[in-house]
């Protein structure tokens, strides 16, 4: 993946993402349009996807953090954007022009799809507002912490269109309750801190955004010191499981470990566990 502190570094490829490697084998994804709240505009649609894949082909990768710089997480879609990308799209006819803006949907959805088909786990740490296309990108990834100054909203309706790039299709998956889901899709209320992490859209909430950062980095550090083989497997198996029958999901998984038990890493980490010595203890060859 191409480092740099801030997008603003010479090195950087991304206008509206700023990677960083804080840490060995942890990558920092920031959403940086602070001045702009991280609204996603143009070029955020196309950079997260070419970002997401580049980390996942990163041997060096072994796990994403990803957050907001400035105020707030995300204020969700670009509004002065989506007027062009979206709503004046051309076509000669109905057809057409309804094919160029499914194209356009599915290209979207595809910005947060490469998080949850990257094997690397993703953290999002989460601050302030978290809005609109911000809920599509955080179901998307496999653990969500926040701040106590957090909320959510499924901004969508407001804005005139059903949520078309995530939200509708993962968050019931993520959280238990279908009618607190379809309550706050439809009626685009704010859900603040507290009710996300009673709820189970989070999993932890900090007091501000520095503790968070820390616990998102700490968090990130015992994943990354495991192995890539147990780590990568079990995010690819729960994702996969989330989607099908407990029977479709045992058979992936054993067609999966079939040749993944016969990595290095089981013999290494068994005979760690022996010793009664930790597995970060252990040294894993990148994957
Ligand atoms: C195919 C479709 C795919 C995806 C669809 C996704 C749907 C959505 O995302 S719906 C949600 C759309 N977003 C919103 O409605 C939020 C609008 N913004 C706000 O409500 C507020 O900005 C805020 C998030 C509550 C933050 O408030 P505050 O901290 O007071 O900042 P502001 O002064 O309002 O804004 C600062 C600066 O940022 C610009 N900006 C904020 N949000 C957006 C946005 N969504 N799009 C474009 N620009 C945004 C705002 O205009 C200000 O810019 P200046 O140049 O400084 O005026």
């Amino acid at each position: 993946v191409p480092m740099s502190s801030s997008s603003s570094s010479p090195t950087s490829p991304y206008t509206t993402l700023a990677v960083s490697r804080p840490a060995e084998s942890i990558t920092h994804v920031e959403l940086n349009r602070p001045e702009k709240r991280n609204a996603m505009n143009r070029a955020f649609w196309s950079e997260m996807v070419e970002c997401f894949n580049e980390i996942a082909a990163d041997p060096d990768s072994r796990v994403v953090v990803v957050s907001g710089a400035g105020k707030i997480f995300t204020a969700g879609i670009d509004l002065m954007d989506i007027a062009g990308d979206v709503l004046q799209t051309d076509g000669d006819d109905t057809a057409r022009t309804s094919w160029n803006i499914r194209n356009t949907i599915v290209k979207y959805q595809e910005t947060f799809s490469v998080i949850e088909k990257c094997p690397k786990p993703v953290i999002v740490a989460i601050h302030g507002a978290c809005v609109g296309g911000g809920v599509d990108l955080v179901t998307a990834c496999d653990i969500r912490l926040c701040t106590q100054d957090a909320w959510f909203q499924v901004k969508e309706v407001d804005i005139g269109l059903a949520a078309d790039v995530g939200t509708l299709q993962r968050l019931p998956k993520v959280i238990g309750s279908r009618s607190l889901v379809n309550e706050l899709a439809l009626t685009a209320r704010k859900m603040y801190a507290d009710e996300a992490k009673s709820s189970g859209l989070v999993s932890r909430v900090f007091a501000d955004k520095d503790a968070m950062m820390a616990g998102a980095l700490e968090m990130a550090g015992e994943i990354a010191a495991r192995s890539p083989v147990a780590i990568q497997g079990t995010k690819v198996n729960l994702v996969y499981s989330r989607d099908h029958s407990v029977a479709e999901g045992l058979n992936y998984m054993a067609t999966w470990n079939m040749s993944m038990l016969q990595t290095h890493d089981v013999m290494k980490s068994a005979q760690a566990a022996m010793e009664k010595k930790s597995p970060k203890s252990v040294t894993f060859s990148k994957l």
